[in-house]
Parts: C-alpha cells; sequence; structure tokens
C-alpha cells in the first residue's frame, strides 16, 4: 500500500539570492491500496513526474508524508531507500531504460545480481520471467534488435524478476504504436489480476488512465478529481 499525506514539494532554480520558486505539489494526500491500480493524469507540468519521483525514493518531499507497505519511505536516507527499492517496488519507463550492451537475458537478471544472488541461482527465474512475457525465444537479442513492444516487455520482466508488491510506471506505453500499446495494457491488467501487483501509473493517454481501478487528477500540484472507475 502507499499513503500518500499533505505532500508538498517546490524547485528553486537561479543563482544563488535571487533564486526563485515553483511550487510543484500544494498538499497532496491519497492511497494506493494493496491490488488496486491507480493511474495518475493531468497536463504537462502539473507535477506528475515530480509525484513519482517521490514515491520512487530519486527526490526527497519537502513537506509531508509518504508510507510504502507500512514503512516510512519519505526520510529515509539514500542507501537505506536503495535496499528498499530493490525489495518493494518495480519501474517501467517510457524509455525502457534498458542497457544496450547487455542481452535480453542479461538486462532481465541484472537486479538479481544486484540483489547479491548469484547466477546459477536466478537462471531458473529468469528463464521463469521470459517465458512469462514471451520472450525466451529473444533472449540473446540486444535492445537494438528488439521491436519497442518487445523491448517493453524486457524492461517489465526486468521489473518482476524480484517479485515487487508494487509497480510505479511513467508513460509506459509512450513509445508505442496503438496495437502494442494494447498488448501491454492487457498484460499489466494480468500482472493485476493473477499476481496481485500493485501499479500506480501516470499517463496523459486515456487508454492508460482507463485501466485504472481509479484515475487521480492532478491540476497546478492539487488533486482536484478522483474518478473511481470500477472497484478493485
Ligand atoms: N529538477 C527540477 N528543477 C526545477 N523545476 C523542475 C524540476 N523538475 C520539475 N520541475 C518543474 O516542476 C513542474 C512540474 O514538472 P513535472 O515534470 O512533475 O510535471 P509533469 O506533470 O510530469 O509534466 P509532463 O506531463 O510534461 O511530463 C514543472 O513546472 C517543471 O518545470
Amino acid at each position: 500500500m502507499i499513503e500518500i499525506k499533505d505532500l508538498s514539494h517546490d524547485f528553486k532554480i537561479g543563482k544563488k539570492g535571487r533564486e526563485t520558486v515553483i511550487p510543484v505539489l500544494k498538499n497532496v494526500s491519497f492511497k494506493v491500496n494493496n491490488g488496486e491500480i491507480v493511474t495518475i493524469v493531468g497536463r504537462s507540468g502539473s507535477g506528475k513526474s515530480t509525484l513519482l519521483n517521490l514515491v520512487s525514493g530519486f527526490i526527497r518531499p519537502k513537506e509531508g508524508e509518504i508510507m510504502i507497505n507500512g514503512v516510512k519511505t519519505s526520510s529515509m536516507n539514500e542507501t537505506k531507500f536503495a535496499d528498499f527499492r530493490i525489495e518493494h517496488l518495480g519501474f517501467i519507463f517510457q524509455s525502457f531504460q534498458l542497457i544496450p550492451s547487455m542481452t535480453a537475458y542479461q538486462n532481465v537478471e541484472l537486479p538479481l545480481i544486484l540483489k547479491g544472488i548469484k547466477e546459477e541461482e536466478g537462471k531458473i527465474r529468469t528463464n521463469e520471467i521470459l517465458e512469462m512475457v514471451g520472450l525466451s525465444d529473444y533472449q540473446d537479442h540486444y535492445p537494438g534488435e528488439l521491436s519497442g513492444g518487445q523491448q517493453q516487455r524486457v524492461s517489465i520482466a526486468r521489473a518482476l524478476i524480484v517479485n515487487p508488491p508494487i509497480i510505479l510506471a511513467d508513460e509506459p506505453t509512450g513509445s508505442l504504436d496503438s496495437e502494442t500499446e494494447e498488448d501491454l495494457l492487457n498484460f499489466i491488467i494480468k500482472l493485476n489480476r493473477e499476481l496481485g501487483i500493485t501499479f500506480l501509473i501516470i499517463t496523459h493517454d486515456d487508454k492508460v488512465a482507463q485501466i485504472g481501478h481509479r484515475t487521480i487528477e492532478l491540476r497546478d500540484g492539487k488533486v482536484v478529481e478522483e474518478v473511481y472507475a470500477n472497484e478493485a
């Protein structure tokens, strides 16, 4: 579960002493329950990426609190957050963020290696996950030798390999054509239904927003609307 309470954040730009403060998030509060898909929409500049970066622990909030699975993460230091992230969170990005010099297999097994799991031990799990995303036949391909949809599946496999209870996604279909987009959305729904994975997804795209059990709208850094689509 993700619990966000009175979260506020701003950025300072410009030279020291003459900074301009850009308020981005203002008293944002909402929850994402276990097993839910929550989508966050809002115009460009409304603070969606900032919110996701705060939940991901890539930046710390100026005010307010973030709890993930009962742990207060908003005040954790970087080292602690890095350990927490690998146990609790998976990530899917618009730009896939694959390592170009590694094969699909090597990209997928990477989190296991970072976690200190021996190569031999991780082999079964890596093969299982590649099978699950339908990429067993492509495991020796480099990202440059795969289609956009296949690359996104590699990135999902990499997110799934450590069994994260929560996946955070930033415009997951932003680089895909509409047919591949639909396949990917169906796959996210399947992961949610069959494995109970909780998703928090930010998007511009109505089709993506619609897979949310709930859609939250950010407007000028505030939550202005929660549209309940269907029950989780
Ligand atoms: N590191 C930063 N330094 C200064 N200002 C920033 C920084 N990151 C974001 N901002 C500002 O914060 C505001 C919100 O940005 P954010 O990227 O969160 O919006 P967004 O809703 O994700 O937009 P988009 O849909 O275009 O990606 C913008 O005005 C942006 O210029």
